[in-house]
């Protein structure tokens, strides 16, 4: 079987006790999207952040293409995209700058960038951007200039942190149909959101993270996925409850 893209195992990494997250076992295979919900705090951030290995778990092993993300070689990095926390943008480089940047940051030699920074921009709508500093550009822009930053140099894993944060209902859609067009080229894609109809629309699978657990999947195709959302969360609570 092939290996999964992004892979968790019994992960486990708590800042004081009930916090962080705790026994995760995660896959998000070739081609698929996978969606995690769960109310603030729950632990999605930390979660990506040890499949990324900007955190070290205090056990269990996070694994990108079969390599442990702790000693993953620089070739098994150059397939992964992610925007986690704040997009990172050079505020005094223009936005056609900051993706190219990004293009050579993760590897993309030199005679393929100015192609894929255009493709990427074109992706996104940030055309009429392209030569504006970033730091004259509106949240919702420099949202977009980090997306492009972290799908510039067409990732295989891609992790994203509430990608949607700041996107008008134009960019929503890009990012929706971006999403399913990288899912169907076979990357492996592990998202957040908490919106969730939004999330229904373009996963394949949708688990729900609660005080640091995985409690359970909803179905993308389930009529009412707020309603059958809050049951798992009440139901984990439930079994909490001595
Ligand atoms: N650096 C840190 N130090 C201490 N506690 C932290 C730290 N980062 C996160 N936590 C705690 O870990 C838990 C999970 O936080 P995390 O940011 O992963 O949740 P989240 O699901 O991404 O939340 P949100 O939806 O609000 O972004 C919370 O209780 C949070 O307070």
């Amino acid at each position: 079987m092939a290996e999964a893209r992004l892979a968790a195992r019994g992960l486990v990494r708590e800042y004081a006790p009930g916090t962080g997250v705790s026994g995760i076992d995660l896959e998000v295979g070739a081609g698929e999207i996978h969606a995690l919900v769960g109310l603030n705090g729950a632990g999605k951030t930390t979660l990506m952040r040890l499949l990324l290995g900007m955190l070290r778990p205090s056990s269990g092993v996070a694994t990108i293409d079969g390599h442990d993300v702790v000693t993953a070689p620089a070739v098994v990095w150059a397939g992964v995209g992610h925007l986690v926390d704040h997009p990172l943008a050079y505020s005094e480089l223009t936005t056609r700058a900051n993706v190219a940047v990004a293009a050579r940051l993760q590897g993309l030699p030199r005679r393929q960038v100015d192609a894929a920074v255009d493709r990427v921009m074109a992706e996104l709508d940030l055309g009429r951007y392209a030569d504006g500093r970033a730091g004259t550009l509106s949240q919702g822009n420099r949202q977009r200039i980090g997306l492009a930053a972290a799908l510039v140099h067409d990732p295989c894993a891609i992790v994203l942190d509430e990608p949607t944060n700041g996107l008008d209902p134009a960019g929503v859609i890009l990012l929706r149909e971006l999403l399913l067009r990288r899912g169907a080229a076979g990357a492996g894609i592990l998202v957040s959101s908490h919106h969730l109809d939004e999330v229904a629309r373009v996963a394949d699978r949708i688990t729900v993270v609660n005080r640091g657990r995985l409690v359970g999947e909803l179905d993308p195709a389930g009529v009412d996925i707020e309603r059958a959302f809050f049951a798992l969360v009440h139901a984990a609570e439930e079994r909490r409850t001595p």
